[in-house]
């Protein structure tokens, strides 16, 4: 099986995380897509949603695509997770052939930073989306994604704009914030 990962803090999900998945099943010669939402990434303090949360939300996005799995690896480990550590469960648990890890512009800057990085960049091939607002360069040798949607989960959890949250976990999404 050929495969992307795209790891991420989804919190919350939002539509340009929907179409990354759509652009990565149309253009990337893949079979599946693994959506691993973190428990905590590495290189952050806190997360908002819970992950449970976050990866409900996910689950429900993307219910009716048998391509997207939503990968609970990270989040069941209840700690920060290096992608390291997720690629070798993946390739302990699946026929794998191929991985592409796909990251925004922003994680491509710190890549080098990475927990075994020299090792990681062996067993995955990066594929960048690229982010308005980030210095898109360099990426000349490397597959990229054109997603052209200008928004972060950091600015909608500032002020939640409705239009940047995918229809299907758009009332979820508004009651979740309503409560907090
Ligand atoms: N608008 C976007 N364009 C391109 N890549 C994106 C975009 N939003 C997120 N990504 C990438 O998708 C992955 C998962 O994103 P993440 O869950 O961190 O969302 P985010 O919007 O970057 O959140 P935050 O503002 O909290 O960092 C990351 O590699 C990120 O760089
Ligand atoms: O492995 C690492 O050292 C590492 C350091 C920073 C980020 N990551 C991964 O990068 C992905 C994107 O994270 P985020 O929070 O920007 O959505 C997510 O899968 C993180 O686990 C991984």
């Amino acid at each position: 099986m050929r495969i992307a990962v795209f790891g991420g803090s989804f919190d919350p999900p939002h539509i340009a995380h929907e179409k990354i998945v759509s652009i990565a099943l149309e253009e990337l010669d893949i079979d599946k897509i693994f959506i691993v939402p973190t428990y905590l990434n590495p290189f952050k303090d806190d997360f908002h949603l819970k992950p449970e949360k976050r990866f409900s939300l996910l689950s429900k996005l993307f219910i009716n695509n048998k391509r997207v799995i939503i990968c609970d690896y990270e989040i069941n480990q209840k700690r920060k997770v290096p992608s390291f550590e997720t690629i070798q469960f993946l390739k302990n648990h699946y026929e794998i052939s191929k991985i592409y890890f796909i990251i925004g512009t922003d994680n491509y800057k710190s890549l080098n930073k990475w927990y075994k990085y020299d090792e990681l960049k062996k067993e995955v091939e990066f594929v960048v989306a690229k982010r308005i607002g980030f210095l898109n360069e360099n990426l000349d040798k490397i597959k990229t994604l054109n997603v052209e949607i200008d928004i972060s989960s950091t600015n909608l959890r500032n002020s939640i704009n409705l239009d940047f949250i995918p229809k299907k976990i758009k009332d979820d999404v508004k009651s979740l914030y309503k409560t907090k």
